[in-house]
């Protein structure tokens, strides 16, 4: 064991091809480039069931689809990838959506927030992630905090302007762990200057590197865990907000992929 790191998520292989190669696995498709990756199923079912989305691919795991549909959004046809939430989960259909065709990325979704200044409907825009999950490690090189992409950052911060919608941006926490969210994990992550605990971003931006596609990330804080006590703000309740987020999301990722 000598000369072996103390954690195996820190034997870092850069190398190219995997055994699954999803480029190898799965066939392209003719999909619109522009992909809103979003959290909010129930937004999603909603637009199933009144006719507005259609699915391209089921993308089927264990626990059923997580399907890639094409809709109208933001201005434009974009893919909409109805999300499984956590890191290896997001990754992995990441990686699918990828290699069924889509090229730019916005991805959409709730945290709670660590601090008492962000209210349900002041967005964050993601700008960096501190790695307390495993996903990203696999992808760069193991790290404390990951910075995400400037320059689709940059394109999402510029819609989000324009629709004069209050936004700052800033550092989350991804954790793999929600009920061991404690005091003193929550203080420590404060101190490093996270404002709000989700458990996508670091893994779906270092998938977004590794692969070399423009993504980019929003949330809205949907509970609140900057006092004493958790409070849950009726999260999944907050249905406009949802869907409002939706459809910036998807006007970013049109000129995220206009732009390339
Ligand atoms: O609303 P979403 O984006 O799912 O946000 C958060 O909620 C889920 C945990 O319940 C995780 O996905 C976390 O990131
Ligand atoms: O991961 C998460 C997301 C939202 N709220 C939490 O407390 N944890």
């Amino acid at each position: 064991m000598i000369g072996r790191p103390p954690l195996p998520l820190l034997d870092f292989d850069p190398g190219l091809p995997a055994l699954i190669e999803p480029g190898e696995q799965i066939s392209r498709r003719e999909v619109p480039e522009a992909c809103v990756v979003t959290f909010f199923g129930d937004a999603v079912d909603r637009m199933r069931s009144a006719g507005r989305a259609a699915v391209v691919a089921e993308n089927r795991w264990e626990d059923g689809p997580h399907p890639l549909l094409r809709t109208e959004l933001g201005g434009g046809e974009v893919s909409l990838l109805r999300c499984g939430v956590g890191a290896p989960m997001a990754a992995g259909l990441l990686e699918e959506t990828i290699a069924l065709g889509c090229r730019a990325f916005v991805v959409c979704g709730g945290a709670g927030a660590l601090t008492a200044d962000l209210p349900a409907d002041h967005l964050l825009v993601v700008g960096s992630a501190v790695r307390d999950e495993g996903t990203s490690h696999h992808y760069v090189r193991p790290g404390r905090v990951l910075d995400t992409d400037e320059g689709a950052r940059a394109v999402l911060e510029g819609v989000l302007r324009e629709r004069g919608l209050a936004f700052r941006t800033g550092r989350v926490w991804t954790t793999d762990a929600p009920y061991r969210e404690t005091p003193a994990k929550i203080a420590l992550r404060r101190e490093e200057g996270c404002l709000a605990v989700e458990m996508e971003a670091a893994a779906l931006a270092a998938v977004a590197a590794f692969r070399g596609v423009p993504l980019a990330q929003v949330v809205y804080a949907g509970d609140d865990l900057s006092g004493p006590t958790w409070d849950a703000r009726g999260w999944r309740t907050r249905t406009d907000l949802r869907e409002g987020l939706l459809d910036v999301a998807a006007a970013a990722a049109l000129r995220l992929a206009a732009d390339r």
